[in-house]
């Protein structure tokens, strides 16, 4: 990689995928001390919302201990240039929680569908466009797909109106040379800009972004200290110092972003974000990392190993939305003993 000096956009999504490992409970005082610290680091773009998106708060995905839009006003407060995007899932929120949203200071949109599954977003794509939001497109589990298929529902998405589109893995699964294939893809066929969100549970979220830079992507997510689902994202505060001696420019200073990380974000996180045995067998068998927290407690009610609940999991492909499943193979797992 050489040095570009090239300009690359920074999403932090600690205030929303790291809703999944706060079991939804951010504090209206935690998310405004996090805003603080990354407006005044310069970050551009960052999310606030349930772990599951707008509308998220449920039995089936966990309650939110404050609501979100309260957690979205209170965010807008705090800054004075960085902009606030919300996650939105077709079937998970709708039209009035984004109109909402919009009210409460939101600037972004990234509508997130399953990989193959684009065609459900075209009315949310745009909303968001009417709405004057910046709109993007998020394909989950991108591990999920062949490049070609991938591509398809990228082009989709590109044509309902969003102006980025993202390959996400959610699962943590994809290895260097694979998020390397789809991103050059995604360049090459698309003319919106590209972006990539990682997980860690491989250990390769810091490499996934890296080649997905190389390949063209010029949005990237990370989130402070990795707080994210699984084992969390690629961790904003490492990816500056690193772009940094890379030669890219992402506006965002040093030492301000490990302050909001260090002195605010850790002081509250429930557990570090290590590779624990769920979460690496979340990467190694392509789970969805947002279905950690509910395989552990299915695990302990039914007093099965929580790898094996997983691996079955994997096996069986589950995708985002099919969390019930998670109950039905533990007591599956626990008959069969
Ligand atoms: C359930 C939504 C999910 O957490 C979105 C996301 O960040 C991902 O798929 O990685
Ligand atoms: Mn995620």
């Amino acid at each position: 990689m050489t040095a570009t000096q090239s300009k690359l956009h920074l999403l932090d999504v600690t205030l929303r995928d790291g809703s999944h490992s706060m079991k939804h409970a951010f504090t209206e005082e935690q998310v405004r001390a996090v805003a603080r610290g990354l407006d005044t680091a310069g970050v551009e773009f960052f999310e606030v919302s349930h772990g599951d998106g707008l509308g998220g708060s449920s039995l089936q995905y966990g309650l939110s201990a404050v609501d979100e839009m309260k957690l979205i006003a209170a965010a807008a407060e705090e800054c004075k240039q960085a902009k606030i995007s919300v996650l939105l899932l077709p079937g998970i929120g709708i039209q009035e929680n984004l109109e909402e949203a919009v009210q409460a200071g939101a600037k972004m949109v990234r509508v997130a569908t399953h990989v193959t599954e684009a065609d459900v977003a075209k009315q949310h794509i745009e909303l968001g466009r009417k709405l004057g939001l910046k709109t993007v497109g998020f394909l989950m589990m991108a591990h999920m797909a062949p490049v070609e298929k991938l591509v398809e529902q990228a082009k989709l998405f590109e044509s309902y109106g969003a102006e980025i589109v993202y390959a996400t893995d959610s699962a943590g699964a994809l290895l260097p040379h694979e998020t390397r294939e789809r991103i050059s893809a995604l360049r090459q066929h698309l003319s919106c800009e590209i972006g990539f969100h990682g997980h860690n549970n491989l250990s390769l979220a810091m490499a996934n972004t890296l080649a997905a830079i190389e390949a063209g992507a010029t949005y990237i997510d990370g989130s402070l200290r990795c707080l994210g689902a699984g084992s969390g994202n690629t961790q904003t505060e490492v990816m500056v110092a690193v772009l940094d001696r890379l030669g890219y420019r992402t506006d965002i200073a040093l030492y301000p972003i490990m302050d909001v990380a260090n002195q605010v974000v850790a002081k509250f996180m429930p557990r570090p974000q290590e590779i624990t045995g769920g979460s690496l067998i979340m990467g190694y068998s392509g789970v969805y990392s947002s279905f950690l927290l509910h395989t552990q407690a299915a695990a302990e009610k039914f007093n099965v190993d929580e790898r094996d609940i997983l691996i079955e999991l994997g096996r069986r492909q589950a995708v985002g939305g099919q969390e019930d499943l998670i109950v039905e193979v533990a007591s599956m797992l626990a008959k069969n003993r």
